[in-house]
């Protein structure tokens, strides 16, 4: 098949390509390649990330996540609405749906306009506060897994932060190899309110907004400053992701459940995919 229709969506900034491949419609038996090809801004359609909807008999769908650089990532929070909102338009599932991701299953509620909310799989790996040396300096942060690695680090000024440096320096660092991490800089603004900015794994780049950074940033304030839910995050993109949360404590270790995120997954456009988007 030479062309097929694609949506390109926004959550937050976070932008993808979504494509219904359960047809299995895509013409390419690399698929990595593929993805990292149709995401390289101005060579092509250009996003942070792949959508591949495929069949499933354990959910309304599943799908793979592709980050830009073409590698597979377990879960994405923003393409996760983004996906929902496709499905739901396009008759694939119905206003409350499931569907699997490598992280688990993800369970979604269509709001109003283009708000969608989705249920996370529960996190985990959740550390208490940690410190490593990058540059010869001490970093304190906290680590925990929301679908994918984050590590969460506070800091007075987040617009002073050298993001791509830092960024790079940590999410590379071996404390977190060899899977790396994402890495995400918070500033409270107030009691339930935190801005955040994040240099994303497998973008290698800061994000508009990151939806699993949202919520590792949300928990670690919570676990940190008993913060009760929701937390709003004020992504980069100057837009808000909301986070809903229950918490329990036991044997000294926090426990998170019922965790949501909730924020908008804007339809930019319906694409028609010409085979020079990745044949290049
Ligand atoms: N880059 C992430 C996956 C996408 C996460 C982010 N876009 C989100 O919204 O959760 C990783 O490889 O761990």
């Amino acid at each position: 098949m030479e062309k097929f229709f694609f949506y390109k969506m926004s959550g937050c900034g976070n932008d993808f390509i979504i494509i219904d491949n359960r047809n299995s419609i895509v013409p390419e038996n690399n698929l990595s390649e593929f993805a990292r090809k149709l995401c390289f801004r101005r060579m092509s359609v250009g996003a942070d990330g792949l959508v591949l909807i495929e069949n499933t008999s354990r959910a309304d769908f599943k799908w793979q996540f592709y980050n830009s650089d073409g590698s597979l990532a377990e879960m994405c929070g923003n393409a996760a609405r983004c996906a929902a909102r496709f499905a739901y338009i396009n008759k694939i599932a119905d206003s409350q749906m499931s569907f699997e991701t490598q992280a688990g299953i993800i369970f979604a509620q269509i709001m109003e306009q283009e708000n969608v909310k989705i249920k996370i799989t529960d996190p985990k790996d959740i550390k208490d506060k940690d410190i490593i040396k990058v540059n010869n300096s001490p970093v304190e942060f906290i680590s925990l897994n929301t679908g994918v690695p984050h590590v969460v680090i506070e800091t007075s000024d987040i617009k002073a932060v050298d993001l791509i440096k830092m960024g790079k320096d940590i999410r590379f660092h071996e404390k977190f190899a060899p899977a790396g991490t994402n890495v995400n800089f918070i500033s409270r603004k107030s009691d339930n309110i935190i801005s955040i900015r994040t240099y994303e794994r497998g973008v290698e780049n800061e994000t508009l907004a990151c939806g699993t950074g949202c919520v590792a940033s949300a928990l670690a304030a919570a676990k940190e400053y008993n913060v009760p839910s929701p937390i709003q995050c004020l992504t980069k993109s100057g837009n808000y992701l909301t986070i809903y949360y229950s918490k329990s404590r036991s044997d000294n270790q926090d426990t998170f459940y019922n965790v949501f995120l909730q924020g908008d997954a804007r339809i930019i456009y319906k694409g028609e995919l010409n085979k020079d988007a990745w044949n290049w």
